[in-house]
C-alpha cells in the first residue's frame, strides 16, 4: 500500500498550494495618519519575513508588494489634513436658543463624504478646493445670513473662478454713481387706446367714435316724499286735482296770450306746451329732478324744443297726464269758445 501511495503521488504531483490571499492595497493613504494599524505596513513586514525565510512565488510577490508600498509612501505627498467636522450654526438655531419657536432647518454638517453644494444664487461661494483649505471660514451656502467670506486668491494649483456674468439688461445693472436706475430714455410704446397708431389692426374705436366726456349732472337732491315714485303715486290718484282748474272742468283751448300769463309767478300756475298740448307743471315742481328753476324755464311758453334738448327720453305724456289743461291754439280761435271741442281732438284724449 505504501508503494501504491507513492505511485499515486508521483502521478498526481505535489499537492496544490493554498492560494495566496492578498490583502487589498490601501487606496487611501489618509489612514497612515490615523492610529489604525496601517495595512500597507503589515504587508510589508510579512513580505520582509517571507523574503528572509522562504523562496518561491509567495516570497517574490511579497517582495514586490513591499517594494510598491515603500515606494508609494516615499513618492506620494502627505495627504491634506482632515478638516474637522463643521457644524454651521444657523439663524434658526440661534433663535431657538433664544426661546423662539421657528421651523427647524435640518442641521447641515460638513464631513469628508459630503460634497459642497453650490448654487447659482450664491456666486460668492468659495470654489470647491477652498472648503477644506480654510476650515474656519467654510460654510454651507444658505446656512447663515452672514455674507460669505471674502474670496481669497486661489491657492496654487487651483484655477481661478470664472468672472461673474454681466447682465445684459440695463435694468439689472447695479447702480452706479451718476447713472440712473430708470429705463433708458427713448421712445416708449404708448398703449393708450386713443394713441395715434399707424396700424389699423387696433380693436379700439377711433377717437371720434369714443364716448364723449359727460357733462356734470344738474340733478338735485329731491326733498323727502318727492321722489319719482311719489310722483307716480300722486299722479295716479283720481281724487287729486292736479290741473289747478275747478273740478269737472273740461279740456280747454289755450291761446298764446293765455299761456304767457301762466309763468308760475305772482300766484299764477306754471303752464307749458309740450307737443301741442298745455300742461300745468305747478304740482310737479317739487318732483322735478332738474330742480324747480330749470322746470320754470319752460313755463308760460312752448317748451317742446327746450324739453327735447335736455331729456328727449322722458315720457312727459304719461308723467303729466293728470296735469293736462287742454290744447294749444292760435289767438284767432279763442273767440270760438274756451272749451275745446271734438275738432281739437280733446275727446280722443279722454
Ligand atoms: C321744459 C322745461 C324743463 C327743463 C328746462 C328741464 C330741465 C331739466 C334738467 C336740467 C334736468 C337735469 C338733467 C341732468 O342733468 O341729468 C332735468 C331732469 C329731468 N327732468 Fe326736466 N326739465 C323740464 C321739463 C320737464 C318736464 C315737463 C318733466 C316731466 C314730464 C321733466 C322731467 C324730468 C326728469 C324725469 C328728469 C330726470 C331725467 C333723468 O334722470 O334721466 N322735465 N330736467
Amino acid at each position: 500500500s505504501v508503494f501504491l501511495r507513492n505511485i499515486q503521488q508521483s502521478r498526481l504531483g505535489p499537492p496544490p498550494q493554498p492560494p495566496l490571499i492578498r490583502e487589498p492595497e490601501p487606496e487611501n493613504d489618509d489612514e497612515t495618519e490615523l492610529d489604525l494599524p496601517p495595512r500597507g505596513e503589515s504587508t510589508a513586514l510579512r513580505a520582509v519575513a517571507a523574503a528572509k525565510t522562504g523562496t518561491g512565488d509567495d516570497a517574490v510577490t511579497s517582495r514586490r508588494q513591499f517594494n510598491k508600498a515603500d515606494v508609494d509612501q516615499q513618492l506620494m505627498p502627505p495627504p491634506p489634513a482632515r478638516p474637522p467636522v463643521i457644524h454651521a450654526v444657523t439663524e434658526e438655531e440661534k433663535k431657538e436658543e433664544d426661546g423662539q419657536i421657528t421651523p427647524k432647518a435640518p442641521v447641515l454638517t460638513l464631513d469628508d463624504n459630503s460634497v459642497p453644494q453650490f448654487a447659482l444664487s450664491e456666486p460668492e461661494s468659495p470654489p470647491m478646493g477652498q472648503v477644506s483649505s480654510s476650515s474656519s471660514s467654510a460654510r454651507q451656502p444658505g446656512c447663515s445670513t452672514q455674507p460669505p467670506p471674502r474670496k481669497p486668491n486661489p491657492p496654487p494649483g487651483l484655477m481661478a473662478p470664472p468672472p461673474r456674468p454681466v447682465p445684459s439688461s440695463s435694468f439689472l445693472r447695479p447702480h452706479q454713481p451718476g447713472s440712473s436706475t430708470l429705463p433708458p430714455s427713448g421712445p416708449v410704446p404708448n398703449r393708450s387706446p386713443f394713441a395715434p397708431s399707424s396700424s389699423s389692426s387696433s380693436l379700439f374705436p377711433p377717437p371720434t367714435l369714443a364716448a364723449k366726456p359727460k357733462k356734470p349732472s344738474k340733478e338735485i337732491a329731491l326733498a323727502p316724499g318727492h321722489s319719482p315714485l311719489d310722483w307716480a303715486r300722486l299722479s295716479s290718484d283720481p281724487t287729486a286735482n292736479l290741473r289747478g282748474l275747478p273740478p269737472q272742468t273740461p279740456y280747454i283751448k289755450v291761446t298764446p296770450s293765455m299761456l304767457k300769463k301762466m309763468t308760475g309767478r305772482k300766484g299764477k300756475d306754471a303752464w307749458t306746451v309740450l307737443g301741442g298740448r298745455v300742461y300745468n307743471m305747478t304740482p310737479y315742481l317739487p318732483f322735478h329732478p332738474g330742480g324747480e328753476p330749470e322746470l320754470l324755464r319752460g313755463a308760460g311758453r312752448d317748451g317742446t324744443k327746450l324739453f327735447g334738448e335736455i331729456h328727449p327720453w322722458v315720457n312727459y305724456e304719461n308723467m303729466l297726464s293728470a296735469c293736462l289743461i287742454g290744447i294749444y291754439v292760435p289767438e284767432e280761435e279763442e273767440g270760438s269758445g274756451s272749451r275745446a271741442g271734438p275738432e281739437h281732438d280733446m275727446e280722443a284724449m279722454d
